[in-house]
């Protein structure tokens, strides 16, 4: 330890002073004085070799030279500088000098420096009121007097001597730069002081207390000390830079009084054990997002990236994750085809999803909604590991796991999306899905931002209704009139209310729908009307106008036996009539059932009652493929399957004999069949492929990823 301080103690700005001032003293002759002045006695001779600077006497009337600089000459007696009453500048250091009390006769004395000598009596001498900088290190001075009539003193250098603690500095009202490095400081105790720059390295302090009242400071210097702890340091709005290296900071949340100072851009924690905690430099990066230098090294801008997507990803980098997560375990398993499986592209399976934030409603409207058009929609069920609350049951409200449990359906691929809300996962299934879509009916399911996130990502078509509360006061005394929500949860819930309206500033069209949740009742019927809308519900009255749609006023159907394919719309208002009025091409493969009212207006010509009733024909019998009603596009899909399996089968040991060949050639000792994917076994007959098993769910370890895993469909 000592030796390390040696090493950087060795080469010190004073040290490159030294140099400087010696290559000056042997310039004016001084190397000749310094080997002739055993006694350490300062001579007019030496003096005068030293004089540098000419200015004007006390009187202003003559020319005198203000400066005098005797470095490193042994100096102990300087008592014939008694004389030199106009100096400005004295520099002596690398003296033996024990008794500066000669310079209390020189009043306008602006710089001293002294370090490097003997002195263990601070500023004894008369107070020198035009003193700015005063540099007294490396001597062995114990205390500090009074500086009450050093008006002027702005700088002041007391690094290696032998304090042990701050005093005499109160009425330093210019004071801004302090050094008391290398002593033997084990308290702070400093008043508010106009200090900018506070250097304590390498004393014995334990924490920063007792720095709170600089409110100026800017630089501040701890390192080498025992700091634990950075209290104190809360308030310093205009630090900019901490040095706290070597020190024994352990965790990060112990940075928490520094992290988010606003100007604070420069820290170094170098060599504090902090530094070992797993991903250390990316979470105090992240916690402070202004740094642009940690561990005296630059904060890069892909670090600062980096460090947002690890610790506050946005929700699209967690969707995609949270996407990608479940696809690589689904692919990991037997392959199924679904009720809910677009037999194409153009026919993603329709779900409905309310969204909003926790405690609007959207739950029990989900219910209600399922129950008053049940033969369009049904609940779909998601999985949850927090424990189900007075009155609701498990299977209608949620599957209530346990958190091992949902893991393994996680590893099963069981899941389209999951999500961590609060202490609890949530999760929709694909089997609770196919739940609903295996009765021919359109899931419709409740969840938060970041499920909607997840499950924009999936093939399916989704529609989004938000339900935001409009009055916050009144989403409070619901949220806690509901006696279900601890305060934290209702601060949490209400926050989020942000989340989903800059959600829906930020991104135009991300929901399909926004109702406002303030009273339940009223959000039911609006929800029923967009339902209604979305359905194309033609009422009665509108039914009987238009008499030649009555066919279809019931509603124009979604995903049931009876109301082939559904269209869902993009727009509120498109009824059956408006409908009518689109452009539609049903000779077109990629035909969606879902005309906006912009193509609408694009293609003013009109749809004939008999093209929108082959149009839905051709619905019906996609639809009715998908169920499996006639021989159509999957059994087609299954005979080309196994057809391409024959041919993958034959091209397989064709590959086979050739890979032999090549390892032969080549002496490897090893089987072709190891390097070739294994040919994929199925079902003979082509039939579409679902286990019984498949729509239920039945927590088990997970199946090992690939063995004997089909590839079907
Ligand atoms: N699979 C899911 N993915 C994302 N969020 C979900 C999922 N399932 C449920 N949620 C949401 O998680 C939040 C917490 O669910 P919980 O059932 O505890 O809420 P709640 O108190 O009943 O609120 P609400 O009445 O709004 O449903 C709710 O906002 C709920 O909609």
């Amino acid at each position: 330890m000592e030796d390390k301080l040696h090493e950087q103690l060795s080469v010190t700005p004073s040290e490159i002073c030294l140099t400087e001032s010696l290559n000056a003293a042997e310039r004016l002759g001084c190397g000749e004085l310094q080997e002739n002045n055993e006694d350490g006695v300062l001579t007019e001779e030496m003096v005068s070799g030293g004089l540098s600077h000419l200015g004007c006497d006390l009187t202003g009337q003559q020319h005198v030279l203000c400066d005098v600089s005797l470095p490193g000459l042994n100096l102990r007696d300087i008592s014939v500088l008694y004389n030199y009453v106009h100096l400005h500048k004295l520099e002596l250091h690398h003296n033996n000098i024990k008794d500066l009390s000669c310079l209390s006769h020189m009043p306008h004395l602006i710089i001293l420096d002294v370090s490097h000598n003997e002195i263990s009596n601070f500023f004894e001498f008369q107070p020198l009121q035009y003193l700015q900088v005063a540099n007294f290190s490396y001597n062995h001075i114990p205390d500090i007097k009074d500086l009450a009539g050093f008006f002027c003193l702005r700088k002041l250098d007391l690094d290696c001597n032998c304090l042990s603690e701050i005093s005499g500095l109160e009425q330093c009202s210019m004071l801004t730069h302090l050094s008391l490095a290398y002593n033997k400081i084990t308290k702070i105790t400093l008043s508010s002081l106009p200090l900018t720059h506070l250097c304590l390295r390498g004393n014995q302090l334990k924490d920063a207390e007792g720095l709170e009242n600089l409110q100026s400071l800017q630089v501040l210097d701890l390192s080498m000390n025992r700091i634990t702890c950075l209290s104190g340091l809360q308030n310093l709005r205009f630090l900019c830079s901490i040095n706290l290296e070597k020190n024994q900071i352990l965790k990060i949340p112990d940075l928490k009084q520094v992290i988010g100072l606003p100007l604070l851009t420069n820290i170094n924690l170098l060599e504090n054990p902090v530094q070992e905690q797993p991903n250390y430099r990316l979470e105090v990066i992240f916690l402070h997002q202004h740094l642009t230098m940690l561990d005296q090294e630059t904060v890069s801008v892909k670090e600062k990236v980096s460090s947002r997507n690890m610790f506050d990803p946005p929700m699209e980098v967690l969707a995609a994750i949270d996407h990608i997560t479940h696809l690589v375990y689904q692919m990991g398993q037997p392959q199924i085809l679904y009720h809910s499986t677009p037999p194409t592209a153009g026919y993603p399976y329709q779900m409905l999803v309310l969204t909003g934030p926790e405690g609007c409603g959207k739950e029990e409207l989900v219910h209600r909604l399922c129950q008053e058009f049940g033969e369009y929609f049904g609940v779909g069920i998601c999985h949850t590991t927090r424990k189900p609350y007075i009155g609701e049951e498990n299977g209608i409200d949620y599957h209530f796991v346990s958190e091992a449990d949902f893991q393994n359906l996680v590893h099963m691929g069981k899941f389209i999306q999951t999500m961590q809300y609060g202490a609890h996962l949530f999760g929709l299934t694909r089997d609770a899905i196919e739940d609903i879509a295996e009765e021919g009916l359109v899931c419709c399911v409740h969840m938060e931002l970041e499920g909607v996130f997840s499950l924009k990502k999936s093939y399916f078509k989704l529609r989004y209704i938000l339900l935001v509360p409009t009055q916050v006061d009144k989403f409070i005394s619901h949220l806690k009139s509901l006696n279900m929500y601890t305060p934290p949860q209702i601060d949490h819930a209400v926050q989020r209310v942000a989340l989903y309206l800059h959600t829906n500033e930020q991104r135009p069209g991300f929901f399909d729908n926004i109702i406002p949740c303030d009273d339940c009742g009223e959000a039911y019927q609006t929800l029923q009307q967009v339902v209604k809308d979305y359905l194309l519900v033609v009422e009665e009255e509108e039914g009987k106008s238009n008499s030649g749609l009555s066919s279809y006023s019931s509603v124009s159907g979604l995903y049931s036996a009876e109301n082939p394919h559904p269209p869902l719309s993009g727009s509120r208002s498109e009824t059956l009539a408006s409908l009518s009025g689109s452009a539609l091409d049903p000779s077109d493969s990629s035909f969606m059932p879902c005309f906006t009212n912009i193509q609408a207006k694009l293609n003013p010509s009109k749809i004939s009652i008999q093209e929108l009733a082959s149009m839905r024909r051709r619905e019906q019998l996609a639809r009715e493929a998908v169920v499996g009603k006639r021989p159509g596009l999957f059994s087609q899909l299954f005979k080309r399957y196994n057809s391409a399996r024959g041919t993958f089968k034959s091209l397989h040991s064709s590959m086979l004999e050739q890979t032999s060949g090549l390892l032969k050639d080549r002496n490897l000792e090893f089987e072709a069949k190891s390097i070739l994917p294994p040919i994929p076994t199925g079902n003979k007959t082509g039939e579409v492929l679902k286990s019984p098993q498949s729509s239920r769910i039945d927590p088990k370890p997970p199946v090992e990823k690939n063995k004997g895993a089909n590839v079907e469909g």
